[in-house]
């Protein structure tokens, strides 16, 4: 089984690497790796963000442990060889469409959240964010007004099979946990969203044991704070997936914890954390890998067909925070490397 390390840029390697040493210690028989150039690393080495040898060992590969992407140096280039086109041409080119992202307290970390330790607790949720469309990838530009004014556009859409195939992901997920799927839109506003509704709720009929219900976006991001344990699998669009999913992170400690699987139905699959490459803190050895380390759990667990191990990797994160391993962002001084001794230390 072939994985494909995919570090990136800023904290991505760093935490790609302590990732890799927790599935090393692990000595899974017939596991191999290749590296591959991402982002604005690949920018700067080969002169595009996702070069064609990335792309075939993406392809190649059973799954993928991705770092992150993302590096100041090229924010001014055109936008198709910046380095986050490196993640949003791996999900497309991949067909990666289904994006789910846990969110669930680690009672010592309770007190960390934002929000009041009694309100944290009762956080168990999973957002099925769809990665394929929406305003990310529909036609964009600038132009020029009739009157003269510089005007940029991105134009949102989705069609009624893309929105079919990630409800189904998001009441497979619901029949799999506690039965609750509420689908968040806009519909109240946007016609993409009203479509997004009218298909969810005709998916809804292949689904009676899965309680339905519908939120708009605004109103789910204040929920997501006054009552989060209301919630249980979330379906949502790319664009509100992604900010909800960086508020639920607060949610539940800190964006250093949240892992994700992006899968395209065929058991290949991307993990990633849910952060970006993180600038401000890269090269510190501030940055949080447990996300990173989680990720590499459900890579075992959906990609490929480890869930013990999987279970292994979980169970020691859960211990080491336990015994106190606390980075900067969880309120300590340990750094990267630290973080996984602490993991490794309990495996
Ligand atoms: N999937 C990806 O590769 C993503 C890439 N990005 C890119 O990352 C770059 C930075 O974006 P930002 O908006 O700053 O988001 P970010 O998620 O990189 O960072 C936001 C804040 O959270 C902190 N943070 C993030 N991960 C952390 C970790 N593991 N441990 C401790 N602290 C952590 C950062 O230090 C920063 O203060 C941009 O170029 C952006 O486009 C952003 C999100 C996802
Ligand atoms: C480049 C962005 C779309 C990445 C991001 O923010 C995410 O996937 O969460
Ligand atoms: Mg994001």
């Amino acid at each position: 089984m072939l994985i494909a390390l995919f570090p990136g840029d800023g904290i991505g390697p760093e935490i790609v690497d302590q990732a890799k040493r927790v599935l090393d210690a692990l000595a899974i028989d017939g596991l191999t790796y290749e590296q591959g150039l991402v982002g604005g690393a690949a920018y700067k080495a080969v002169g595009h963000p996702l070069p064609p040898e990335t792309l075939e060992l993406a392809r190649r590969a059973d799954a993928i442990l991705f770092g992150a992407v993302g590096d100041p140096d090229c924010d001014a280039l055109e936008r198709h060889l910046r380095p986050e086109q490196a993640i949003l041409g791996l999900r497309k080119e991949l067909g990666l469409f289904s994006n789910l992202r846990p969110a669930k307290v680690f009672p010592e970390l309770a007190g960390e959240s934002a929000l009041k330790p009694e309100v944290a607790g009762a956080i168990d949720l999973l957002i099925v964010r769809e990665t394929n469309g929406d305003v990310y990838f529909g036609e964009k530009g600038f132009r020029t007004t009739a009157d003269g004014l510089r005007e940029g556009y991105d134009i949102m859409s989705y069609n009624e099979a893309e929105v079919r195939r990630i409800a189904h992901s998001g009441f497979q997920a619901a029949q799999a946990r506690r039965g609750k799927l509420c689908s968040v839109d806009k519909a109240n506003v946007l016609e993409t969203s009203q479509l997004w509704r009218d298909v969810v709720i005709e998916v809804s009929a292949d689904y009676p044991d899965v309680a339905l219900s519908h939120m708009y976006v605004d109103n789910a991001a204040m929920q997501l704070v006054r009552n989060p344990g209301q919630f249980d699998v979330i379906v949502t669009g790319n664009l509100f997936g992604d900010i909800l999913s960086d508020q639920a992170s607060m949610c539940v400690g800190s964006i250093g914890m949240l892992a994700s699987a992006t899968l395209n139905g065929s058991g290949q699959g991307l993990y990633e954390p849910i952060h970006g490459s993180a600038p401000d803190i890269a090269g510190t050895g501030k940055a949080n890998p447990l996300a990173t380390i989680l990720s590499a759990a459900m890579m075992l667990r959906y990609s490929l067909d480890l869930g013990a191990q999987a279970d292994r990797i979980e169970a020691a994160v859960a211990k080491a925070l336990a015994n106190g391993a606390r980075s900067a962002d969880l309120g300590g001084a340990m750094t990267t490397v630290e973080m996984g001794d602490a993991v490794l230390a309990v495996l």
